[in-house]
């Protein structure tokens, strides 16, 4: 029935305020007030629509999301977005582009690692989109050992430029998102090569393609690397190969922050430390964090709001059947995933001051917290991406069969989501890096240093202080557990942060209480699937582990009743969502019956290729049967 709402009577279930819970999710209320307008403004603008994007062949899909990015990008000017809005837009929009890679990590490679000189060129040009860049690091052989890569830069002298070239089949640069087809620029990582001497890996700005025609330059070869996972989902993305065949730059074109090469051709490094080459990628693990708790609530909602309209057995005297919400099975595997998409918005938001607060240590030379700020958005990133992926996926699951057509909206969603798991650093690389890092503060504290920050409890575990321990030897051999004991230090990361915004002042009626509950389900859940670990380690004993099972199905008690309101709260419209099975008002099964229709495949009756290829069989099996 239209206009009618079907989870009306779970909506009065809520036991808090739902407007005052919206606030903490969007973390203000001018941010909520901002996220309200600007969904709007999508949600209403018919050019904004992408209920096709999964039936559209590649060529159409591609060319209708240049135009949506053009076409956001002039309401962006037209209107005069501040960059906050602008940001929103690109976020309600929910079409992965090019743009993604030109204001993501093309603009911010040449804010971390460019000079004042080169900022000031070349920053107004991408600003006004005069320029469109990407960022080239990844090649067909080398993503994650970066410091293996083979495009070389070797500097001539003579001519005062870098000789930009790709000597093998494997350093051919293959990935960078908007190099397919569009950028005309790239920060390209290479070698730097001075007089034979190789320095490593830096960044170079390098036009690909004619700022006239859109040809590519003389020495360049590009193009797309071709369909990715999914329909819709990443293919709006022109992810692409790129091949240098001695390209020639000017020498102001290295990004020098970092180091320099002099007109004499001397390499001389800043006083800054030389990973700060890896500055763009810190920043963006950082806005992927903050991203997941987006996909994760979003998967979560569809799943919550279904559940409770699905029904299925559990009938008495005629009655209608049991919500399949009220099933403690999907209540175990729906609700730790709801209360990870409330602990990983806090977490991200925490993520986001850590990672203002080691920029501006940085402006006044203090990178004492740096490696600190490497472990927390390498291991975040990982933590948070990897429960995401495999939670939209659960939530799939947990929509039965419908939930695999693609206008449940989550199949795409997985699509779209599950390279966050690989790019960016993949997350057992990334996890490696956090173990290294616990190792070495393991080793330090046995020096008698007194570990700080997300680290501090190391120190107060006394079996470490005895510990003596060297970073290499037997990491390798070790390496599994100690990327399970890496999850664990992000996940103790994710809970404290939690906690500490329980701490803050929460106004609204029955706001915290909600949050307390959910997290107690995000810890409790963590140590029931990790009981075994919990036990052997003496430290629960069984009997504190049963205790801490009945705590948890208490808590899922307490959240069932506000379950639709706590999805509510991250005020999703239908058109972000883009899921029948997740609709606000709950009305599906007329929806999903009458978007079957509207599949092409509906159009005829009689379906092409019948006469072709079925009549035939049909005609065979008469002759059959005759005989
Ligand atoms: C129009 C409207 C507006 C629109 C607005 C849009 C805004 C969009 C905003 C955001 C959207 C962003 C979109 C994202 C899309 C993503 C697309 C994907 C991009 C990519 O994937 S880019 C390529 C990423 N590649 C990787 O991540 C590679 C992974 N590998 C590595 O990072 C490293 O090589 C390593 C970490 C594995 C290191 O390996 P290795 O041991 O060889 O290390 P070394 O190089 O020798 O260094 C050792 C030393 O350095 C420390 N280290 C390492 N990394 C860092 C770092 N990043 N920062 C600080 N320190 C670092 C390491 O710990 C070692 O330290 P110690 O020697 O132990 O002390
Ligand atoms: C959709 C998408 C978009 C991307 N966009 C960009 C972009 O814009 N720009 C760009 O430069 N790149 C981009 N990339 C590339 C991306 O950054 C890399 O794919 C990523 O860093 C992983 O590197 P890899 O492909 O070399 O994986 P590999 O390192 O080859 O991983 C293969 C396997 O080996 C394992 N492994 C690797 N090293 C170790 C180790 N030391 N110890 C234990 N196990 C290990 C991994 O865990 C994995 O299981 C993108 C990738 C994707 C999928």
């Amino acid at each position: 029935m239209e206009g009618v709402d079907h989870l009306a009577d779970e909506r009065k279930k809520a036991e808090f305020n739902v407007e005052a819970m919206k606030i903490v999710w969007a973390g203000s209320q001018h941010n909520l007030e901002v996220s309200n307008r600007i969904s709007k403004l999508v949600a209403d603008d018919p050019a904004f629509r992408k209920d096709d994007r999964t039936m559209l062949p590649r060529k159409e899909l591609f060319k209708n999301t240049l135009r949506k990015a053009a076409y956001a990008w002039k309401r962006i000017n037209e209107l005069r977005l501040s960059e906050e809005e602008a940001s929103k837009l690109r976020f309600y929009v929910d079409e992965t582009a090019y743009t993604d890679l030109h204001w993501g990590m093309f603009i911010p490679a040449i804010k971390g690692q460019g000079t004042d000189e080169q900022q000031r060129k070349w920053l107004p040009l991408a600003y006004k989109m005069q320029i469109i860049g990407c960022y080239a690091q990844t090649e067909l052989g080398h993503g994650s050992n970066v410091q293996g890569l083979e495009t070389t830069a070797t500097f001539d002298p003579h001519t005062d430029e870098f000789v930009i070239h790709s000597p093998t089949l494997t350093s051919s640069k293959w990935w960078p998102g908007g190099l397919g087809k569009v950028s005309t620029h790239a920060v390209t990582y290479a070698r730097l090569i001075i007089d034979g001497k190789d320095h490593g890996v830096h960044g170079f700005i390098v036009q690909l393609r004619s700022l006239e025609d859109h040809r590519p330059l003389p020495g360049i070869t590009v193009g797309d690397i071709g369909m990715k996972f999914g329909n819709g989902a990443y293919n709006t993305m022109d992810n692409g190969v790129l091949r240098f065949d001695h390209v020639r730059i000017p020498r102001n074109q290295m990004l020098m922050k970092v180091s320099q090469v002099t007109r004499e051709g001397k390499y001389k490094q800043s006083d800054v430390p030389r990973q700060l080459v890896y500055g763009t990628m810190v920043y963006v693990r950082q806005r992927i964090v903050a991203d997941a708790s987006c996909y994760l609530s979003r998967a979560v909602c569809i799943a919550t709001r279904y559940s409770a309209v699905r029904r299925q057995f559990g009938s008495q005297n005629g009655g209608p059947e049991t919500q399949v919400i009220d099933y403690k099975t999907q209540q175990s595997r729906l609700f730790p995933l709801l209360a990870s998409a409330y602990a990983f918005r806090f977490v991200g938001e925490w993520l986001e001051w850590l990672y203002t607060d080691v920029m501006q240590r940085l402006q006044a030379n203090d990178f004492s917290t740096l490696p600190e700020a490497h472990a927390c958005t390498a291991g975040l990133k990982s933590l948070t991406t990897s429960v995401t992926a495999d939670g939209i996926e659960e939530c799939r699951k947990l929509c039965g069969g419908h939930g695999y057509l693609c206008t449940s909206g989550l199949p795409e969603l997985f699509a779209v989501y599950v390279p966050a798991c690989t790019y960016e650093g993949d997350n057992i690389v990334l996890l490696l890096q956090v173990a290294r890092f616990l190792m070495k503060t393991v080793s330090q504290i046995g020096t008698g240093k007194q570990p700080v920050g997300t680290i501090a409890y190391m120190g107060r575990i006394e079996h470490l202080m005895q510990c003596r321990c060297n970073v290499q030897r037997g990491f390798a051999e070790l390496s599994a557990d100690l990327v399970e004991a890496a999850v664990a230090h992000c996940q103790l990361i994710v809970v404290s942060k939690f906690i500490e915004k329980l701490q803050q002042d929460i106004p609204g009626e029955g706001v915290k209480q909600q949050l307390e509950a959910l997290c107690g389900i995000y810890y409790l859940s963590l140590l029931h699937k990790h009981q075994g670990d919990f036990l052997a380690t003496s430290y629960l004993t069984p009997k504190q582990s049963a205790l801490a099972n009945d705590q948890l199905r208490a808590l899922y008690s307490k959240v069932r009743p506000n379950a639709i309101a706590l999805v509510d709260a991250f005020n999703y419209s239908d058109h972000f969502l883009s899921s029948i099975l997740g609709r606000y008002d709950g009305n599906v099964y007329p929806k999903l019956y009458e978007a079957a229709w509207k599949d092409p495949l509906n159009e005829s009756v009689v379906p092409d290729g019948y006469h072709e290829y079925v009549r035939p069989l049909l005609k065979q099996q008469l002759h059959t049967a005759r005989l």
